[in-house]
């Protein structure tokens, strides 16, 4: 049964909060993730009485729109996870008319002047706090902000800028972007997003740590053999192309999404869960990691590939990649923290598009039982009698911990068994999509799930010098069919730290 324990905030209707005017700008509007994302979280938001009664949600963009256009285009494009729920279309409605548009360029004060005063005519003179979220390119991030700081920002309460990723390419370009956003705002007011820190598995992954006896005098060296984080998707870049051309895997899904993953999960206790003691643990564990070589990497790029009557597109045929093009769809990674708690254990990442399954898992790979006294009933390969604990993230959020059993019954024969936390089965809840949580903690000044600059710096410092090294050195991703597993240089990786990859042992639960 679903516990009935009591929130620990309340949704703002119920805690009567009513509180200053909010004003979130949507900048990038008429974009893919502000339809796909932004403003179902935001209408999920408002749904369950998360957002203060006075809030009012202005979209931006070049494309010209009315209101009603937007209205129209938001309740066109809008799926999320309330679409089925009672008073859905009356609480849309009501969602809508808190909605407007102001179509200008990212680069003209004069056009954001035009948006201030639009704002303050909404606000009405109250204390008013205001929210933009740049969803948009990365190279007119600085225009915007530098717009927007100087003549929309909030005169009477806070003002706060969510910046969606890449945050760069490289040390370089980050640093500079870093430095361009600071010449117009404080640190506290950049909220930096990587979704995946939003994801329920991924926040959980503190509370089951530090707060269950059983895996906190585990989580080391000494029992873990291994951590592997991975992330695959069944879709290739479709319709991303160019922007994904000059990015590739490992800059666009383990510099950030895994490797958060990978220092919320070794840091150090933090002293409290505040935002500023926990980002200090992981920039430490970011800072204490072994330089990537080229040899503890496998890149891969997917190919063509024909099934069952249907063909499926290489990565080279999207007619905005280059047929040249020696960027990776796929990667794994070796890699090793040199502290006392992790010496020696490889946390391995897998990152790919275009494979066999889409999923996101962390799996925590145990040590063998010392003198198992039950060796001989595991056979030749003990590798198989080892504790794993899975975390997968998506789809279907599950924790469950591989064990060995006796089968019931005469004789002694063991089993690989589960202890399984299926969430869907545990709770009859619907789990918020990342960019909900977010969005709320954004609103609500909690930066624990937002990355601070030195994070960023210290990610960027482990991936610039092997990618500069991929990239001069012309490495040819290994072809792998579109659908396939990845390509066998992962197997290679893995095999030289003496470990295997879970998702591969045919036992995922
Ligand atoms: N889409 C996704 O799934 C994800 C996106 N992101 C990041 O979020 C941000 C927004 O992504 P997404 O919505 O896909 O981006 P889009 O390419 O859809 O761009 C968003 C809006 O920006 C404007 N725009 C697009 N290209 C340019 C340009 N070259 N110069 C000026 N304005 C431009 C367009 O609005 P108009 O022409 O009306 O001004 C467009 O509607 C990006 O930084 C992206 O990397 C991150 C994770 C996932
Ligand atoms: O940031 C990104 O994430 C998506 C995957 O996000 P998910 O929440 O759907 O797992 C990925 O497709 C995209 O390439 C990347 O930029």
């Amino acid at each position: 049964m679903e516990p009935q324990g009591k929130e620990e905030s309340l949704p703002f209707s119920q805690s009567e909060n009513l509180g200053p005017q909010l004003s979130i700008t949507v900048v990038g509007a008429s974009g893919d993730l502000a339809k796909k994302k932004i403003f179902p979280a935001l209408f999920a938001l408002y749904y369950e009485d998360w957002l203060p009664e006075n809030f009012i949600v202005f979209g931006y963009a070049r494309t010209k729109m009315t209101d009603e256009e937007l209205r129209n285009m938001i309740s066109r494009t809008l799926t999320c996870r309330i679409d089925q729920r009672e008073n859905c279309e009356e609480k849309m409605d009501r969602f809508l008319k808190r909605c407007f548009y102001h179509s200008g360029q990212y680069n003209s004060e004069e056009h954001f002047a035009e948006l201030n005063r639009k704002l303050q005519e909404k606000e009405a003179g109250k204390l008013s706090n205001r929210l933009f979220y740049l969803s948009i390119p990365p190279n007119i991030f600085v225009d915007v902000v530098k717009c927007a700081s100087l003549r929309a920002s909030s005169t009477s309460g806070w003002t706060r800028v969510i910046v969606e990723k890449p945050f760069g390419r490289d040390s370089e370009s980050s640093g500079e972007l870093t430095r361009c956003l600071k010449l117009y705002l404080t640190e506290d007011q950049i909220f930096r997003i990587d979704h995946y820190l939003g994801k329920e598995l991924v926040e959980n992954l503190s509370v089951l740590r530090f707060s269950n006896l059983v895996f906190e005098p585990l989580w080391s060296r000494n029992f873990i053999r291994s951590v592997q984080l991975i992330f695959s998707e069944d879709f290739g870049t479709e319709g991303r192309g160019g922007y994904f051309d000059n990015y590739g895997i490992i800059r666009d899904i383990m510099q950030n999404h895994l490797l958060q993953i990978l220092a919320l999960f070794a840091m150090e206790t933090p002293v409290s869960l505040d935002a500023e003691d926990i980002r200090n643990e992981k920039v430490k564990v970011l800072r204490s990691m072994r330089p990537l070589q080229l040899d503890d990497v496998a890149v891969g790029q997917y190919k063509g590939h024909s099934k069952g009557g249907k063909s499926y597109p290489a990565y080279i045929d999207d007619p905005t990649v280059p047929n040249n093009s020696l960027t990776p769809t796929f990667a794994a990674a070796a890699l090793f923290i040199n502290n006392a708690r992790w010496d020696g254990v490889p946390f391995l990442m897998k990152a790919g598009k275009a494979l066999h399954t889409k999923r996101a898992e962390i799996r925590v790979q145990f040590r063998h039982v010392p003198g198992n006294l039950y060796k001989r009933n595991f056979g030749t390969d003990l590798d198989k009698a080892t504790n794993e604990l899975v975390l997968r993230v998506q789809p279907d959020e599950a924790i469950y911990l591989k064990i060995n059993n006796k089968v019931p019954g005469l004789g002694m024969r063991l089993d690989r068994s589960d202890l399984n936390l299926l969430y869907r089965a545990r709770y009859s809840r619907e789990i918020p999509d990342a960019y909900e949580r977010l969005l709320l903690d954004a609103v609500e000044g909690e930066r624990r799930l937002f990355i601070r600059s030195d994070e960023l710096d210290a990610a960027w410092a482990l991936f610039t010098p092997l990618l500069k090294e991929l990239e001069q050195k012309k490495i040819v991703p290994e072809l792998y069919p579109y659908g396939s597993r990845g390509p066998v240089g992962a197997h290679y990786l893995a095999a030289k730290h003496n470990v295997r990859w879970g998702d591969l042992s045919g036992e995922a639960s």
